[in-house]
């Protein structure tokens, strides 16, 4: 007997959703083959994406963007995976969130916060373009990418196949630019000659994702994305007119993340 059109469409979702964990999970197998240990981690309230990198051998770790609400879940997955956690990387000075850099201070011994020299933030590194971190045989290299902020950074991985965009470049969008030196020029200028210049099969996982999407390409985003794909005077304009309500937590938050998340740096 022939499924019914709801059973139909629960198995199709179910297999999507078991083909995304799978294709995700060897995609993390394929890396660890590599020697990069990689998770992408997820907060909901603000739609966070943090990310996990490691040296397969040493266990030297860097955790890019965390959320001071979910420090406890990343410290307990830190410690399953046998990780020595180095930096907490931050892209820029969140408006929406408060960074976890400064609990994981607290927790990790030895632990250095990092952030753009121009965001106004205080950390223990203060990063500017080219900058590298390092974990292991692995590293991060720093592209300067403003226009969302002043200080918003690219960390791109070694063998330039992932880059961690902040809220620079989002999928299918980008970082709105009424608040905190926001400036849709500046932006427009970064993403094209510092992160549409990367090789087109460059993983783009961004600071934020509102529509359920977790990594697009630099090829994908060149091709599809709405707002980067035109002109810049179409562009400022589409930037102009956004009309976005101010985020919740930005009166807290901000003056949190220029001391590195409410504690001392
Ligand atoms: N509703 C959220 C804030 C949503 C928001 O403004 N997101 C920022 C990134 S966090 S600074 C953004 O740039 N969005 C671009 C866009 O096109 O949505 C809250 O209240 O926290
Ligand atoms: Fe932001």
């Amino acid at each position: 007997m022939g499924l019914g059109l709801a059973a139909r469409g629960f198995k199709a979702a179910l297999t999507a959703a078991s083909w995304r964990y799978t294709g995700l999970r060897a995609y993390c197998a394929r890396m660890e083959t590599r020697g990069l240990l990689f998770r992408q981690l997820f907060e909901s309230e603000s739609s966070t994406y943090s990310y996990l990198l490691a040296d397969v051998e040493s266990r030297e770790a860097v955790l890019i963007d965390p959320v001071l609400e979910t420090v406890e879940r990343d410290l307990k997955l830190i410690d399953e995976l046998g990780l020595k956690l180095k930096v907490a990387a931050n892209t820029h000075c969140h408006a929406d969130h408060i960074t976890g850099s400064g609990l994981l201070k607290q927790r990790v011994f030895g632990l250095k916060s990092a952030i753009s020299v121009h965001s106004g933030a205080a950390a223990d590194i203060m990063l500017t373009e080219g900058d590298k971190i390092t974990f292991g045989r692995h590293s991060l290299t720093v592209r300067e990418t403003p226009g969302h902020t002043d200080g918003c950074i690219t960390y791109v991985t070694g063998d330039q196949s992932m880059a961690f965009t902040g809220d620079a470049l989002l999928i299918r969008g980008c970082g709105r630019t009424d608040f905190q030196q926001g400036c849709s020029k500046k932006l427009y200028e970064s993403v094209h000659q510092k992160i549409f210049t990367l090789p087109g099969d460059c993983l783009v996982y961004p600071a934020h994702d509102y529509k359920g999407q977790t990594l697009s390409t630099v090829d994908e985003e060149k091709k599809f994305n709405p707002r980067l794909t035109k002109s810049l005077e179409e562009f400022v304009k589409i930037m102009d007119n956004l009309n976005l309500p101010k985020p919740a937590k930005i009166d807290i938050a901000v003056p949190a993340n220029l001391v590195c998340g409410l504690h001392e740096v």
